[in-house]
């Protein structure tokens, strides 16, 4: 019996991993749940999973879970409160389901309590890819890749020698906007860059796949992922989401994986690995009815996002940091309708512009330079 910590119990894929669990009662036991604000979800899942430690984001919401715990289940708020549970909880497994660089700290705690550590959250790896990897190998804690392309990627490297790899091409569906004009990018609003045309997501990165900054935030996840040198990770267009990223080997064989699109799968496959579960909900794959599937280049210019996010990744240290740190912001700008769509790449331009690279920062100088990057881009608003 697998015993799993789950943190964003109550996001996308904090759901689907429970949904995975729900499947299969009789590999995987919760035992910790930790979420935001959504107490009312919240409440069901205690209910039905009868974890032994909950955590909540505020203090004050700790009265609502009043008669909602199970004897023996103990609720705590807070991100202090939360570090101490991951520290102390007799999960095995943690899966950070969390969204944005907040993910960091719980990351490394997780490797430091040698936890496998299931990792959706990529702006992890992309915020402090050097300092979650260092810690990772020093502890010897397992990093299971959750993002589809990373589990496709890690799937298709299974039994290959690492050595024998040169290239890793990470697919993008293009987002909401991939057909249309810029002119009507410059005009878009929330509600048409929340229409995903293949996934259905939480609202970051959803907005991010429209901007393609989600396939800058990979190809960095990507080379700390797989140890793989930013000029050996490209990015293809492929508009179905039907092949979920491949791996180029030296003999010029290419080895993907496919599915139709349902991160159902990647979360089973970090969860049970080395197996593979039998899962509801994910549809069976129909090449025939599918009949083609599309690939196209990025473009520099109309993918600015992703041509920063390859420029902070080779210039490392501090850069990324800085990147995830101002799209962040710009990002819940643009959701609030404080910020046009096209708002979201000036901001991240101007945050990286204004930034002076640490190039080894350690722990206190990336949460300093994340902390900063946000007030200076709330401030020039
Ligand atoms: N969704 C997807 O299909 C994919 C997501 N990812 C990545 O996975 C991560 C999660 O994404 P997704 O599930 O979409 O995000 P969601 O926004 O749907 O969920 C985020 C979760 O984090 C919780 N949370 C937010 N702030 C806090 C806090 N301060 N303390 C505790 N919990 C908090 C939320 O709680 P609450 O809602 O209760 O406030 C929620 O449970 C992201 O890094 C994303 O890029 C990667 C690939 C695919
Ligand atoms: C499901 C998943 O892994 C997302 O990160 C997905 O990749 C978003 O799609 P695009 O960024 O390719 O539009
Ligand atoms: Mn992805």
């Amino acid at each position: 019996m697998k015993k799993v910590a789950l943190l964003g119990s109550t996001g996308s894929i904090g759901t689907q991993t429970l949904d995975v669990i729900r499947q299969h009662p009789d590999r995987f036991q919760v035992r910790l749940l930790a979420c935001g604000r959504n107490i009312d979800l919240l409440k069901k899942q205690i209910a039905e999973f009868q974890p032994a430690v909950i955590v909540i984001r505020d203090e004050g919401d700790l009265s609502k879970l009043k008669g909602h715990l199970p004897i023996g289940t103990r609720a705590v708020a807070g991100e202090s409160a939360l570090l101490a549970a991951v520290a102390e909880t007799d999960a095995d497994f943690v899966m950070n389901a969390l969204v944005g660089s907040q993910g960091l700290k719980p990351t490394l705690t997780a490797i430091e309590a040698g936890k496998t550590i299931g990792i959706a959250n990529k702006e992890t790896l992309v915020t402090a890819g050097h300092l979650v990897t260092a810690a990772s190998k020093h502890y010897g804690a397992q990093l299971m890749a959750v993002d589809s392309e990373h589990s496709a990627i890690w799937q298709s490297l299974e039994g290959s020698k690492r050595s024998e790899v040169t290239r890793l091409i990470v697919t993008a569906s293009g987002g909401s906007f991939r057909d249309w004009s810029a002119d009507a990018v410059a005009r878009a609003t929330p509600e048409d860059a929340l229409k995903h045309p293949n996934w259905s997501m939480g609202q970051k990165v959803t907005i991010d796949s429209a901007t393609m900054m989600n396939k800058g935030l990979e190809v960095i996840e990507a080379h700390w992922l797989f140890d793989m040198p930013y000029e050996n990770i490209d990015v293809l267009i492929h508009r179905e989401s039907i092949i979920h990223s491949l791996v180029e080997y030296q003999d010029k064989s290419v080895i993907a994986q496919l599915g139709t699109p349902d991160m159902k799968v990647a979360i089973q496959y970090a969860l049970a690995y080395p197996d593979r579960l039998e899962l509801n909900g994910p549809e069976r794959l129909n090449l025939w009815e599918v009949g083609a599937l599309h690939f196209e280049n990025t473009d520099p210019i109309k993918h600015q996002c992703l041509t920063m996010a390859y420029q902070a990744g080779e210039t490392g240290g501090s850069a990324p940091t800085v990147l995830n740190a101002a799209n962040e912001e710009a990002v819940q700008q643009f959701l609030k309708g404080e910020l046009s769509f096209t708002g979201i790449a000036d901001t991240v331009e101007k945050a990286l512009a204004a930034h002076t690279v640490i190039a080894h920062p350690s722990i206190d100088e990336v949460m300093e330079v994340d902390l900063e990057t946000r007030e200076r881009t709330r401030n020039e608003k």
